[in-house]
């Protein structure tokens, strides 16, 4: 039986993520103070997948979710699933906006909702939380003084009892947020023709067109990159790798190719897993980058070598 973990506390936008997974309904959700300790608790086999933020629409990629897929134990990702996002300011009832001199949530919430609190609550002081529920509960809870109103969902407000004083106060309506289930490595999802591969690539060292290099591996087979972002290693100042994502399955002939490329010029590549992407879209695949395509040129070129048999 398949054990979830999650961003937690009840209330985060990754319990909403991992309630739009199917295949958790009914099972066993345990809820993790921090991306690090849900993923640190798969390695160890605690549970069986883990649903972790990963890009928002406003703020970018999450980088603690970056990091802590691609160093350590392999995991792969399975899934993905897409959150809309809105904010609300919550307090303890009786709280009135003029008592507000402080206001705790997770860095990507503030980050959606600064425009609005330089405007409305010019004053406040920001408090960095590890979830926008966990500012919610603590603050319901009474153990924080170090903050008096919270930025979170319109659903851990109602969870834990708090007032909200206002509602909508995300500065770019229509955010999502992107939330990947990470697994064990173990059997790949099948291929759907609506996939994303994500990968990490580490470059042997820093020349002038080293990353051209990597792009031209997607470019020269048709593969549309999705979201492509540098790391620093950690090693020394300067250092890179590049997390990225690009359309495709592994099984895929042109995302086949594409990898033994990038594995040819890269000094390392992390195959983090291909999925099915979570709004469906099909691939938009040119004649020449086709599964048909590579497998007759294929044939031409054992033709070429005296190898073709049949
Ligand atoms: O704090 C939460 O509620 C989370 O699920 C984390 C998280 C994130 O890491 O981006 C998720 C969505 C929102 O963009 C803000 C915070």
């Amino acid at each position: 039986m398949t054990r979830y973990g999650f961003l937690g506390p009840v209330g985060t936008f990754t319990q909403a993520a991992l309630a739009g997974w199917p295949a958790a309904k009914g099972r066993e959700q345990t809820a993790f103070s921090s991306v690090d300790k849900a993923l640190a608790a798969l390695r160890e086999g605690e549970i069986d997948a883990a649903m972790v933020p990963i890009e928002n629409s406003v703020e970018g990629g999450v980088s603690a979710t970056l990091d802590a897929l691609h160093t350590g134990d392999p995991l792969t990702v399975v899934g993905e699933v897409l959150v809309p996002i809105t904010f609300v300011l919550a307090v303890r009832p009786g709280t009135t906006r003029d008592d507000v001199r402080a206001v705790g949530t997770h860095p990507h919430g503030w980050a959606q909702v600064r425009g609005w609190m330089g405007s409305e609550l010019p004053d406040a002081v920001y408090v960095p939380t590890l979830s926008t529920a966990a500012a919610a509960a603590d603050l319901a809870a009474g153990l924080v003084d170090s903050y008096q109103a919270a930025v979170c969902a319109p659903v851990a407000a109602q969870g834990t009892g708090l007032q909200v004083l206002a509602s909508d106060i995300e500065d770019r309506s229509g955010a999502v947020t992107r939330f990947v289930l990470a697994a064990r490595p173990g059997e790949l999802p099948e291929p759907t023709g609506a996939d994303k591969t994500t990968v990490v690539v580490y470059q042997y060292d820093d020349h002038a067109g080293g990353l051209l290099e990597l792009l031209e591996q997607f470019a020269a087979r048709g593969i549309n990159i999705s979201r492509l972002e540098s790391r620093p290693t950690g090693d020394v100042m300067g250092r890179y790798c590049f997390s990225i994502d690009f359309e495709g399955h592994v099984r895929d002939a042109r995302v086949g190719e594409a990898l033994t490329g990038l594995r040819r010029v890269a000094a390392d590549v992390r195959f983090l897993g291909s999925y099915p992407r979570a709004d469906g879209q099909q691939a938009s695949i040119q004649l020449t980058a086709t599964d048909d395509a590579f497998a007759d040129a294929d044939r031409w070129l054992a033709d070429l070598r005296g190898e073709r048999t049949h």
